[in-house]
């Protein structure tokens, strides 16, 4: 038993392993596709695997600026072969004659080697004189030339269905000659903030006023999720509004998340309405932060209520939802990557929920990976998120962390960066 470990620590809770599996196996990857251009295809899902109708490279070229010749011309007795140049290829302007015995073409990188040469010499290792050309030895059969379908041959699978479309991928797609792709429709999810005490930004705040953040948070974490953002903006306290921006949310989205709510205080109609018009329950995660969170179906959208608690929100966002989304677009699950790194100030931490503690992790002058906290860790205190670069994780039943002991951290990805 772990020494910190704590018999009594709540077991009603829900680790988030056990949640996280529960909630993907209730969603499924869209059935909708579109096709997009190239110049719009980037952060898209492929809803096809590809395959190149050409050759890549599509024909012998020159990985330099310098002169192709025949091989088998060198003088293997000498340190260097004076040949005569007979012509030129250019990129995109190829040698129109035909290779000659003792001869040489200059040729640039990336420009077609005529049939009947075999390797090139990079002009620094030789000598001009008018049109004798001196190839300095040694040079080896081949050296230089980028060969006809050595990286892939016409009819070969380049990218997969479930690939994600970054900038490699818009490259590879237009080496391959391809203009438009076949992909995952993106995922539209509809957006609630929910609580009488928030104002939008830009307005004054009365007593006991806060600015709605979730939206903004929870908006930038959905755009780099690459879904499709439907703001329904601050849901009011009035049974019927409620009803009909749920029906309406659940009708133009596949997604429908809140934020606020989720909690045991006095009912709002928000749970109510939930349990009319779809299947949701509430559950209790054995995660700080974030133990509410609900979870089920409104009309044939999926429901995620976020806690209300701007960290909150943004962690079981990123923890719980994130993955859904990912599915749901098409793209195959990966485990979070995480690293052993040394704590530099202590924690203080009650056994029974995993911990996501915000942290900055950076690499001292020996090279050791260290993470410090970024101080107050209340789930309220939404600059720790933005102060931190990785999530610290602490184990459900561990306590007290100290100083130079090694954690566990968790650099954020692209979604939290
Ligand atoms: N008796 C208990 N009280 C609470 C428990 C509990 O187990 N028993 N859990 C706590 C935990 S943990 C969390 S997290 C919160 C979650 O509460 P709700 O989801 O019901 O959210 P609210 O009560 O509406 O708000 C919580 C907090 O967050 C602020 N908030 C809400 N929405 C926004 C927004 N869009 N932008 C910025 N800030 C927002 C709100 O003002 C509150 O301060 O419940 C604990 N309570
Ligand atoms: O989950 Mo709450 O987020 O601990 O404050």
């Amino acid at each position: 038993m772990h020494p910190n470990q704590d018999p009594c620590a709540k077991p009603s809770l829900l680790h988030p392993d056990e949640a996280i599996q529960q909630l993907l196996e209730q969603v499924n990857v869209t059935t909708n596709t579109e096709v997009v251009d190239l110049s719009h295809a980037i952060g898209y899902v492929l809803a096809e695997d590809l395959a190149s109708s050409i050759d890549l490279p599509p024909f012998d070229n020159s990985a330099m600026d310098g002169y192709a010749f025949r091989y088998q011309d060198l003088d293997s007795t000498a340190s260097e072969t004076t040949l005569t140049l007979i012509g030129s290829s250019f990129a995109g302007h190829p040698f129109s004659g035909k290779a000659q015995p003792n001869s040489c073409i200059r040729i640039m990188t990336g420009a077609p080697v005529p049939a009947g040469y075999d390797t090139v010499q990079m002009q620094e290792k030789t000598l001009t004189n008018g049109e004798e050309i001196t190839i300095s030895h040694p040079a080896k059969l081949g050296a230089n030339v980028r060969h006809r379908s050595e990286e892939l041959g016409a009819g070969t699978k380049v990218l997969y269905k479930g690939t994600k479309i970054r900038a490699a991928e818009m490259g590879v797609l237009a080496t391959i000659g391809i203009s438009q792709v076949r992909v995952f429709s993106k995922i539209k999810v509809a957006f609630f903030s929910t609580g009488d005490e928030l104002r939008p930004v830009g307005s004054e705040l009365a007593p006991g006023q806060i600015y709605d953040s979730n939206r903004y948070s929870i908006q930038g974490l959905m755009t780099q999720a690459n879904v499709e953002w439907i703001d329904l903006g601050v849901i009011k306290d009035d049974k019927e509004a409620i009803r009909a921006a749920f029906i309406k949310a659940a009708n133009c989205a596949d997604m429908v998340v809140t934020s606020g709510g989720v909690s045991v205080g006095d009912a709002d109609y928000t749970k109510q309405i939930l349990s009319e018009e779809g299947t949701i329950s509430f559950w209790k995660l054995a995660i700080k932060p974030g133990k509410p969170f609900a979870f089920g179906k409104l009309g044939d959208a999926i429901f995620c209520g976020l806690p209300g608690n701007p960290v909150s929100s943004m962690v079981t966002f990123y923890k719980l939802v994130w993955p859904l989304l990912n599915k749901m677009q098409g793209l195959p699950q990966k485990a979070a990557i995480t690293y052993q790194a040394k704590l530099l100030t202590p924690i203080k931490k009650q056994p029974g929920r995993v911990e996501y503690q915000r942290g900055v992790l950076s690499q001292n002058a020996q090279g050791e990976l260290e993470v410090t906290t970024t101080g107050g860790q209340g789930s309220g205190m939404l600059t720790s998120m933005s102060l931190a670069n990785c999530f610290i994780n602490l184990e459900q039943f561990q306590g007290d962390t100290d100083a130079g002991d090694m954690v566990t951290v968790e650099p954020f990805n692209h979604v939290l960066s």
